[in-house]
């Protein structure tokens, strides 16, 4: 069957290619890699089934203000940067996470990260993760050290190991004085090392790395890649986006291919990055007018899904349970981690607190 759906897909004017291929979670799930471990033997880390994210994409005060008075009505247009996907990832596996400009890699670790809720699925993580991205985590206002401290300090840390250790987190990012700058006069690559350092010396059990490595220059990125090995080595589970192939063959084990919201393939690196080179020598033998036509269409299904069409595919899945089915029907019904009653919450209290400060400010005086 994936055999099909790569072959459809592969042809330009197939009317099936216009959907991308949709990977049930019998496929996603158990990727079991010849020569390596074997799946079974290591306990799951991340468990993902039919993660989406759906973005809004009104930008105006007044579309702002009428979704939040009325969430459940919002007629704002909306654009699903994820359309549902589902994956196991282990204990020790290194994912290498690739795929063309917007397709939804960075979505993806950010919901891993936290730092985005997904709008809906069920996203099962065991452990501490750790987001280390060019463009996240650092304040300009603060200096390397004052950040290394906030961020330390963020992860748990108490002031005596933060004194302890860094030394060793700034000699490690080769910032020298530097380290004692805001951060706002880094330029990217400064960044990226000191948040490189940082993350490393946080020692999480799944570390997620979004083209962090990509604008370093070459000696810190073998540096930063050698201290990866080491976690590697430690069975540390690791997510790391790039969009050099290079580094993804050198250093996973496994690969999702992420295409216009959807895991198109995940498998072994060697295999998936064969596909995907396929696929990009395919695209750019396309004229141009064919390939703009190829990406709207595309963008288009981003916009035109739905959770009707969701909820479609999670039924068609004969590879889930009864019981997962329901739970994550019932998530993308009320629309993820926020439901209606959350929502009631919310808003109850914070007409509470608007009235508490009426009554302090006009009546309490
Ligand atoms: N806050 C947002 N509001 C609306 N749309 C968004 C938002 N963030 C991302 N998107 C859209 O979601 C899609 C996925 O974006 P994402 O950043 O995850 O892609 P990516 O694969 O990481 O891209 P790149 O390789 O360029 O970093 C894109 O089409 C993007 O325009």
């Amino acid at each position: 069957m994936a055999e099909d759906n790569k072959k459809t897909v592969y042809t330009p004017d197939d009317p099936r290619g216009l959907n991308e291929p949709f990977l049930p979670v019998a496929i996603a799930k158990q990727i079991d890699l010849p020569g390596n471990k074997n799946v079974s033997d290591a306990p799951i880390k991340v468990t993902g089934r039919y993660i989406t994210k759906e973005y809004d994409m009104g930008t105006s005060r007044n579309e702002k203000i009428q979704a939040i008075l009325n969430p459940l009505k919002s007629n704002k247009e909306k654009f699903w940067g994820l359309k549902g996907i589902s994956f196991d990832v282990f204990e020790g596996d290194v994912v290498g996470v690739i795929g063309v400009n917007g397709s939804g890699k960075s979505t993806l670790l950010n919901i891993l990260s936290g730092a985005l809720v997904e709008t809906s699925g069920r996203l099962v993580i065991k452990g501490q993760t750790s987001l280390l991205s060019v463009w996240d985590g650092l304040r300009d206002n603060l200096t390397g050290l004052e950040n290394i401290r906030l961020k330390s300090l963020m992860m748990g840390l108490s002031n005596k190991e933060i004194d302890d250790q860094i030394n060793d987190i700034a000699e490690f990012s080769e910032l020298g004085k530097f380290i004692k700058q805001p951060v706002k006069n880094y330029s990217s690559g400064m960044r990226s090392k000191l948040g490189f350092s940082i993350a490393v010396h946080q020692d999480p059990d799944i570390m997620i790395i979004d083209e962090a490595l990509s604008v370093g220059d070459q000696t810190f990125t073998r540096k930063a890649l050698n201290k990866m090995k080491e976690f590697k080595a430690a069975g540390k589970t690791i997510f790391f986006v790039s969009h050099a192939l290079g580094q993804i063959e050198e250093f996973t084990d496994k690969t999702m291919w992420i295409q216009y919201g959807e895991l198109r393939a995940y498998g072994d690196t060697a295999t998936i990055l064969q596909e995907y080179k396929d696929w990009t020598k395919w695209y750019n033998q396309l004229d141009d007018d064919v390939k703009k036509s190829y990406v709207s269409a595309r963008k288009q299904a981003q916009n035109d899904f739905n959770r009707t069409q969701l909820a479609e595919r999670i039924a068609e899945d004969g590879h889930l349970d009864n019981n997962e089915k329901k739970k994550i029907v019932r998530d993308n019904e009320i629309g993820g981690r926020l439901s209606l009653l959350n929502w009631l919450l919310a808003l109850a209290g914070t007409g509470i607190f608007a009235y508490a400060v009426y009554m302090y400010t006009y009546l309490g005086r």
